[in-house]
């Protein structure tokens, strides 16, 4: 049985494997796969108008899906000690990000909330956007993502809690298939000191507060 291999954040699965079956295609082949599909949408690929749409796909993807050469541990390393030993909590709301469903490969989009206790410093704050960035430029599920996020956060900054909420619209839920418009998803991951109900209910509060 083939087992299913989760790359490491840091391992990237762009890079070129021993597997000839893994290997990374061809920039070349990349532009044919598209050329393929264009066809398969019924379209004609030698038309003017798409003559050059596998290369610009073939672009967009290293943008879409640059978080896999992205390591998260980068952004989690530096700590701001001066901080008067400011220990309380730490509440980043509203960070926009746009996703990839694996199922579809169509985009899912939507809202960050992180929270987190700060145990011997804090951490820039563009910092956690710049985290759900390398994880939602992959392909995911929202509660993968969620997770990762959390794990990537306790793992490296070593905080004394992590409380991450991530609000989304999955567009293969709205325009394909049960065609739901406005239908969101809402995932939590909750660790160390937000385990705690109260916890919870502080980040939720503050989360909710109106600006
Ligand atoms: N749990 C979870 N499911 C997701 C996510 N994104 C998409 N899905 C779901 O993945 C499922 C795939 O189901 P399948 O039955 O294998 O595929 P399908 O026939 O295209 O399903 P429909 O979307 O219901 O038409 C669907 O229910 C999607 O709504 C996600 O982030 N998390
Ligand atoms: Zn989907």
């Amino acid at each position: 049985m083939n087992a299913i291999v989760t790359p490491k954040p840091s391992a990237g699965l762009l890079q070129e494997t021993t597997s000839g079956d893994q290997r990374r295609p061809t920039r070349e082949e990349a532009e044919e796969a598209v050329r393929v599909l264009l066809r398969w949408a019924g379209d004609d690929p030698s038309r003017e108008g798409l003559i050059e749409t596998p290369k610009r796909v073939v672009r967009a993807y290293e943008d879409l899906f640059a978080g896999y050469a992205d390591d998260p541990a980068v952004y989690l390393s530096r700590k701001f000690e001066d901080v008067a030993g400011y220990d309380e909590m730490v509440v980043v709301r509203d960070i926009g990000f746009a996703s990839h469903c694996e199922h579809h490969m169509i985009p899912f989009m939507g809202r960050v909330d992180i929270g987190y206790y700060p145990k011997g410093g804090v951490l820039g704050l563009s910092k956690l956007a710049r985290v759900v960035d390398a994880f939602a430029r992959r392909l995911q599920t929202q509660e993968t993502m969620t997770e990762q996020i959390a794990q990537a956060i306790e793992t490296h900054l070593q905080p004394s809690g992590v409380a991450v909420m991530v609000e989304a619209e999955h567009l293969c839920m709205s325009m394909r298939g049960v065609r739901k418009q406005g239908a969101s998803t809402m995932t939590t991951s909750f660790k160390g000191r937000f385990r705690d109900a109260t916890e919870q209910a502080r980040f939720i509060n503050l989360v909710r507060t109106p600006r």
